[in-house]
């Protein structure tokens, strides 16, 4: 997967180099550069902002700058990933999508925004997604990238040892990830469910199915209301 972000604080990406992005990239799993939008301005301040037409607070990135940037790593096969507040919620299906796709150009806006025309001419060439991480406002879009980045990255084959994690996680199937547990079996009085210590794997198997419907059903009753209802078993927490 070909990933390029641009940003006027290319510097926040460095995390990007750690940890299993660092190794995905290191291996070639991931062609992933980072841009500085001020490459693409022609004025000796290289600016990329200006005041907002209708007035009000902040400032609003200029256009040329942004349509230089993106002629300059689009591709015929690129997708434009905008992180903004306006957005449409980012969901782990969000994250299997981008995972499939060859380029991903992800663009981090500042200020109060980028100027509309911007998105509007991009998505006259390239399918363009305005997503959101939630409802609160950040200062950019660089840390909302980050967020993506791990989402869609953990994804991709051959990064994650055990790709049987992505079967088991929240949100995998639709539910919560049922509790965890490791060593040692007993820790400050508190001990291990004893089913998960039986060895019984259908068990094991029905307890967890349980507590991720329990915990779904209490902490998101917007997602246990999605999910069908042909496949709800009965609580059998008696595993
Ligand atoms: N939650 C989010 N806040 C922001 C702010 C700016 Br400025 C750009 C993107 C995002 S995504």
């Amino acid at each position: 997967m070909r990933v390029d972000i641009v940003s006027i604080f290319p510097d926040y990406f460095a995390p990007l180099d750690l940890s299993l992005i660092g190794k995905a990239r290191g291996t070639g799993l991931l062609d992933l550069s980072v841009h500085d939008l001020r490459t693409w301005t022609s004025d000796v301040h290289r600016t990329v902002d200006d005041t907002p037409y209708g007035g009000g607070p902040g400032m609003v990135m200029r256009p040329e700058p942004w349509a230089a940037a993106l002629d300059a790593v689009a591709s015929p096969a690129a997708q434009l990933i905008v992180p903004s507040p306006a957005g449409r919620p980012f969901t782990q299906a969000d994250a299997h999508e981008l995972a499939e796709l060859p380029h991903l150009i992800f663009a981090c806006g500042r200020y109060e925004g980028i100027d509309q025309r911007v998105l509007d001419e991009a998505a006259a060439r390239m399918p363009v997604r305005e997503v959101s991480l939630g409802d609160y406002v950040l200062f950019g879009g660089e840390v909302a990238v980050i967020v993506i980045m791990e989402a869609v990255t953990r994804l991709l084959p051959g990064v994650l040892g055990n790709a049987d994690s992505l079967t088991e996680e929240s949100h995998a199937a639709g539910l919560l990830e049922a509790p965890v547990y490791t060593k040692p079996a007993s820790w400050r009085d508190r001990a291990v469910p004893e089913v998960l210590r039986s060895g019984d794997h259908g068990r094991i198997a029905r307890w967890r199915r349980t507590e991720s419907l329990l915990r779904t059903a209490a902490r998101r009753p917007d997602m246990f209301a999605a999910y069908p209802p042909e496949s709800l078993d009965k609580f059998d927490r008696a595993a």
